[in-house]
């Protein structure tokens, strides 16, 4: 579904990609780990067009999506909730979500399917967003990115900053998509979390790949010192 080919990015004269290839299959759910700065986040601002390729290419079902602008790769599925879950913090969780869904076209029932994967939103739709916890923003974040109905779902640190019983619930919702079909690409540190969930994970080192493969190898002493737990 999503094939990235030798991709390389960076900020101005400074690189931070070299030649990173990954897949991730139809319904699949694919784990990005590494330690800090290592390229994470700069993986995935590539992948949806935030920050220009300068080499490579990213592949989206049949089509060539490197040159596309954010909005394009959005369109044709690719749903991404940033680092720092995003919202307007001076509209409703309720204005929020209608935004995405005027912008993406899809019909009101869009709605209604994001927030029964967040019950908890549904009696703070008059709130504010910026008068919610973390938590509640980062599943309204998350929510937002389904109403555009997303085939590919990119999400970068969910669980950072949040506190372990809303992880427990993003951890389910996480869990509730990719059963429902969708495929995923996480960027997440905690590694227990990621076993529980991943299909596949891949671990960055200096913009590298170094190590790719199924959960299970996961558990080696290599892998665990790429990631310095
Ligand atoms: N806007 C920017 N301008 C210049 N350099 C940047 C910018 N954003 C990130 N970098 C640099 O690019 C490198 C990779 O950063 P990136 O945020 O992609 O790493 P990461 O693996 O996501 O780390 P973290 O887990 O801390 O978010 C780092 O050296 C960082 O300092």
């Amino acid at each position: 579904m999503l094939t990235v080919d030798r991709l390389e990015s960076g900020y101005g004269r400074a690189r931070v990609l070299f030649g990173v290839s990954l897949d991730v299959a139809a319904g699949q759910l694919v784990c990005v780990m590494g330690r800090n700065g290592v390229g994470k986040t700069t993986l995935l601002n590539t992948l949806m067009g935030v920050i220009p390729a300068t080499a490579g290419t990213v592949t989206f079902g049949d089509r060539d999506i490197t040159k596309l602008k954010p909005h394009e790769r959005v369109r044709l599925g690719l749903g991404y909730v940033p680092q720092g879950h995003e919202t307007f913090p001076q509209l409703t969780v309720h204005a929020n979500l209608l935004v995405t869904l005027d912008a993406s076209g899809n019909p009101a029932s869009a709605l209604d399917e994001a927030l029964d994967v967040f019950p908890r939103l549904k009696p703070l739709l008059k709130r504010r967003a910026g008068f919610l916890s973390g938590g509640q923003q980062q599943q309204l974040a998350i929510a937002r990115a389904l109403v555009t109905r997303p085939k590919l779902l990119i999400l970068d640190e969910p669980t950072e900053g949040i506190q372990p019983s809303i992880i427990i619930e993003i951890e389910e919702a996480i869990e509730t998509l990719h059963r429902s079909g969708i495929a995923i690409l996480l960027v997440e540190q905690y590694l227990d979390l990621a076993l529980r969930l991943a299909d596949r994970y891949v671990i960055l080192d200096a913009g590298r790949v170094v190590h790719a493969g199924t959960a299970t190898d996961l558990q080696g002493e290599e892998a665990r010192r790429l990631l310095a737990v």
